[in-house]
């Protein structure tokens, strides 16, 4: 009972895969689906890719790459899924673990045990259970998979296709369609630049406006700018304005656009990147609408009191955080229907020893190397050199991290688990020496 389960062989999944096989931690990897990769792998059969064919990362390649094993420079600076799969596939075969995981294995249930947790697992091709005590679990299998419709439903009923963004693949069969995507994070303004360039019209609908970021400034990738000297250290205040001033002087007003201006500040919100949608939007290619107020047969009634004749719905609406092996009654710090989260450090249950989560996290740039040095403070925990704070402790901090989120971002589900990279990293880089000194 002296290994580690890791649950999902993801871009985080394989992150914690590598610290553990480096600090010789044993440990067996649970993955659903046939290949690593999770939702950069396009078509991943393990269903939850949300990946589109089109796909680019909006983080540049320097941000995004593994600490411990940096992306090839011959790759574009926003690499695609293909390219991204292919450097996933390339780093487990680099550390040599792709043994150490199971694939086509279900994680069916997570319960405690004395000592640890009992984790039962399907194979996908036999059927057969298989249940084992681990001493410690680490669930990565991701969040941006299980689609969370409008709640509550918008009122009537709708005569044409609903579909969300989980599912999109490619815009070929909205051809000639009129379409609504509802939303404006990213799978908004991807998906709606997309179908545009097909569809007989697409409408692009969203209850509040969104800076809208481009990949470049200055000739320079956007977040160059977020990880430069002066956002590592001027105050958050400076940092928001020099945005907002080179966003204002790069791309004019959005209003310019027939977009709704936001009544919040640059980093108040998860950020939206697109270099299309305003070309798009100056094109008369794309038609800005008000939140749907209402579904209405073969169309849609907008708050603005305006009617659409619609085809299509994209429900670009986010997704719900889902641990389908975890019993909410059991496990509730992670159980609740709105993204809430009560983990110390985003990683740490502290009313469960040993089950930590790893790249449940928002950045404000990429979750992999995040996810990397929380893998790296998990090893420090797993081979005693580091041990945590007393659980009041812990339980305060998670209620002063969420006060912090208050005070910051606009209420919404999609923002309950945001981080800063760079203050995030100084946070795990604390927390270890921390935890190392309660030895
Ligand atoms: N190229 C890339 O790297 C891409 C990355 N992503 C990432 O994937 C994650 C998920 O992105 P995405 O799928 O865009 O989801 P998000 O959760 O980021 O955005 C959801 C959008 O839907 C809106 N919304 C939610 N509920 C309603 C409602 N009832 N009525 C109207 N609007 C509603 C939200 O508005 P509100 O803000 O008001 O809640 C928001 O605009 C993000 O981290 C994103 O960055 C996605 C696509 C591409």
């Amino acid at each position: 009972m002296e290994r580690v389960c890791v649950i999902g062989a993801g871009s985080s999944g394989i992150a914690a895969c590598q610290v553990l096989s480096a600090r010789g931690i044993e440990y067996d990897c649970l993955e659903l689906g046939s290949e690593v990769g999770g939702n950069w792998r396009y078509q991943n059969d393990n269903g939850m890719s949300s990946a589109y064919r089109s796909l680019h990362i909006n983080t540049s390649r320097q941000m995004m790459e593994f600490k411990s094993y940096p992306m090839p420079s011959h790759l574009p600076v926003y690499p695609s899924h293909f390219q991204i799969a292919e450097y996933f596939d390339d780093f487990v075969k680099h550390f040599g673990f792709r043994d150490r995981i199971r694939f086509r294995t279900e994680v069916v249930s997570v319960t405690a045990a004395p000592g640890g947790y009992t984790v039962t697992s399907r194979d996908r091709d036999s059927g057969e259970e298989t249940s084992r005590v681990y001493r410690s679990v680490i669930v990565a299998n991701g969040h941006h998979w299980s689609p969370r419709m409008p709640e509550p439903a918008f009122p009537g009923s709708f005569d044409g296709e609903e579909i969300h963004a989980h599912h999109y693949k490619t815009p070929e069969p909205f051809a000639d369609k009129r379409v609504l995507v509802l939303g404006i994070g990213n799978s908004a303004c991807d998906i709606a630049v997309e179908t545009s360039r097909v569809s007989k019209r697409t409408f692009l609908a969203m209850r509040r406006g969104a800076h809208i970021m481009p990949k470049y400034l200055f000739g320079m990738p956007t977040d160059h700018l977020t990880t430069s000297p002066l956002a590592r250290f001027a105050p958050k205040w400076l940092q928001t304005l020099s945005m907002s001033m080179m966003l204002r002087l790069s791309r004019g007003k959005l209003s310019d656009y027939g977009l709704p201006e936001p009544s919040h500040g640059v980093f108040s919100a998860h950020p939206t990147v697109s270099d299309d949608l305003l070309t798009r939007l100056g094109h008369g290619d794309i038609t800005v609408k008000p939140n749907v107020r209402e579904l209405d047969g073969s169309g849609v009634v907008f708050e603005d009191g305006s009617r659409e004749d619609i085809d299509v719905i994209f429900y670009c609406t986010g997704y719900k955080f889902d641990f389908p092996f975890l019993d909410g009654a059991e496990f509730p710090a992670v159980s609740s229907e709105d993204n809430e989260v009560s983990l110390y450090r985003r990683v740490v249950d502290p009313d469960h020893p040993g089950l930590y989560f790893v790249g449940l996290i928002q950045p404000l740039g990429a979750i992999m190397p995040l996810a990397e040095a929380q893998a790296e403070w998990i090893a420090d925990l797993e081979s005693g050199r580091a041990a945590l704070p007393p659980v009041p402790e812990m339980k305060a901090e998670i209620t002063s991290y969420r006060e912090g989120l208050r005070r910051r971002y606009i209420a919404s589900k999609r923002h309950t688990v945001e981080v800063d990279f760079l203050h995030y990293q100084r946070e795990l880089k604390a927390e270890r020496k921390a935890g190392a000194a309660r030895v």
